[in-house]
């Protein structure tokens, strides 16, 4: 694991707010002890979920995208510390390993500009460079029997969780994406738009159901894709869910758990889902806080759930006063994804 930069102990301590009488989840999560190699150390620890940071937005650059995600991984651990540990969710179930370390790539990017074409294929190629790291983490922590928690970053690293999953697992897995976009786009060098695609193609993402679509941003070439693939592809648009109302947002769920559930699955999130949250591509239409809740709690309960993602937040393109919230929103779906593996079905 040499691209990941640990959290210690002493960044825990920093960013968890102590007050008397109560257990903070800071007090309580794991972190990699000095000198201790992650990968013993996550095959000695208990807890079951490792938290992991992805400080980068390249690959929304790469796709004409505004750039901000990178700073969701701060505001995101600093809210998590300090969660209340208690008899609802205990922060002794979490090890914060830390964050991939994407410092050079950020710099490497700061004066490239995505409209010039040599430019966005250097964007590209980082996002490629950034792929494999985050194969291989993810398959590594998987493969010690864990459950990653991944926070990014762009959309972009879909692809990475699920072939990391697929390789730890051997055979290709199953992925639910609740998004207001497929990003299964074409295959045209790797950015935040085609994470899925590109997995799809390689052959680690068997079965692929996208949940919240918007009519609106969905292209007819993709949705033609989509309807010659409808055995391994599927989605619902939030249109026909919330504003025409054909069809129920819990019977949908349990639909496409069903086409999903055969196989390990990873639950991804994309913030652009949800009104008013500072995002690349953020909107002022879509799913409830509730509902992704609700949906992160349905998906998370399954056995066959394998990891969490939460990415495309940007509290960066946010109001500076409340940025703060995108780490609160943040905290309540990781506990409501460790709380929903207490009800297992
Ligand atoms: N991960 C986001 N992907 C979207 C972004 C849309 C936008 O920037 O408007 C996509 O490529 O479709």
């Amino acid at each position: 694991m040499e691209k990941l930069l640990p959290f210690t102990k002493y960044d825990l301590a920093k960013v968890t707010n102590h007050r008397s009488g109560e257990i903070k989840f800071g007090e309580k999560m794991h972190t990699v002890p000095k000198d201790i190699d992650p990968i013993s150390f996550l095959n000695s620890c208990e807890a079951q979920y490792v938290l992991l940071g992805i400080p980068e937005d390249i690959g929304v650059r790469a796709n004409f995208g505004r750039p901000g995600a990178a700073s969701a991984w701060n505001v995101a651990i600093q809210s998590i510390a300090n969660i209340q540990h208690n008899r609802f969710c205990k922060g002794s179930n979490l090890i914060v390993l830390g964050q991939i370390n994407v410092e050079d790539e950020m710099k490497e990017v700061e004066h490239l500009d995505f409209t010039d074409i040599d430019d966005r294929s250097k964007l590209s190629k980082l996002v490629e460079k950034i792929d494999k790291d985050v194969s291989h983490i993810i398959c590594s922590i998987i493969q010690l029997g864990k459950t990653p928690i991944v926070i990014g970053g762009g959309h972009n690293n879909s692809y990475g969780n699920i072939k990391g999953t697929a390789l730890a697992k051997g055979k290709p897995v199953n992925a639910i994406n609740f998004d207001a976009h497929s990003d299964f786009r074409i295959l045209e060098g790797r950015h935040s738009g085609n994470g899925f695609s590109y997995a799809y193609e390689e052959g680690f993402l068997k079965k692929y159901f996208v949940f919240g679509l918007h009519e609106n941003y969905t292209s007819k070439s993709v949705l033609d894709i989509i309807k010659k693939t409808d055995d391994r592809v599927r989605y619902i648009t939030y249109d026909s869910l919330k504003i025409r109302k054909e069809k129920d947002f819990n019977l949908e769920m349990f639909n496409a758990l069903e086409f999903i559930k055969s196989d390990y699955f990873g639950i991804e999130i994309d913030l652009d889902a949800i009104p008013n949250i500072a995002s690349s591509a953020m909107t002022i239409s879509g799913f409830s806080v509730e509902e992704l809740r609700q949906f992160i709690s349905f998906f998370g309960r399954h056995r066959n759930a394998t990891y969490l993602h939460i990415c495309e937040g940007a509290p960066d393109l946010g109001e500076k006063k409340n940025n703060h919230l995108i780490g609160k929103l943040i905290g309540y779906l990781v506990t409501d994804f460790i709380k929903a593996s207490t009800v297992e079905i």
